[in-house]
């Protein structure tokens, strides 16, 4: 099965420099989060455009909250948090649209697929200066709502190259990675590590 491997924005880069890596490492990402939680929706807008012309397909862009937004631009989807719309609400309103949804426990996990959620997000696995302040959930309850959900689970939170085995082996669709990667020297090179482990090579 080849997993996949999505990247979520920092929150903290610029618009031109999130490009300049998204557009470098896009061949080897299935998906790229726009967690931008202060960019207005005309921003989000002027970057998925960016983005486009640098190369990165639409349906690689998963817009964070703003269902409106991915809808128009015609990307890969949106990514609901616990703040954000109901999912029926944005299915609803935009049946076609992929709605991924962010899960913190297996009821959550149910509850949101029974509301329409085409795949998950579980997390945090590890700890992570990301989520600074919130205990790890670890991979058992990870497993258990990979057993109980048709949709497609990922996983994220603290995953590096070297716990990606671990990880994979819950059975999940494929991991989510913010630091490891946006925040590495190298972001290809970091990218094609984790690829390299994936595959269970290296
Ligand atoms: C954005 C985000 N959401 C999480 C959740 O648990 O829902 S954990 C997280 C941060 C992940 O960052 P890193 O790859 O640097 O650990």
């Amino acid at each position: 099965m080849n997993r996949q491997l999505h990247v979520i924005s920092t929150g903290q880069q610029s618009k031109e420099e999130f490009g300049r890596i998204a557009s470098t490492i896009h061949e080897y990402v299935d998906g790229f989060h726009l967690r931008e939680k202060k960019w207005t929706a005309k921003e989000l807008v002027a970057a998925i455009q960016s983005l486009s012309e640098q190369g990165v397909p639409l349906e690689k862009i998963i817009v964070n909250d703003r269902g409106d937004v991915a809808h128009s631009m015609k990307t890969g989807g949106v990514q609901l948090a616990h703040h954000s719309m109901d999912a029926s609400l944005v299915k609803k309103a935009f049946p076609a649209l992929q709605i991924g949804c962010s899960v913190h426990s297996l009821a959550e996990a149910m509850g949101a697929e029974k509301k329409g959620a085409n795949r998950l997000l579980y997390g945090h696995i590890f700890s992570t200066a990301s989520k600074p302040g919130v205990p790890p959930r670890g991979l058992r309850e990870l497993g258990e709502i990979v057993q109980n959900v048709t949709i497609p689970v990922f996983a994220i939170g603290g995953i590096t190259p070297g716990n990606v085995e671990e990880v994979l082996a819950t059975g999940v669709e494929g991991i989510a990675v913010l630091s490891g990667i946006l925040k590495a020297n190298d972001p290809l090179e970091a990218v094609l590590e984790y690829r390299k482990k994936m595959k269970g090579e290296g």
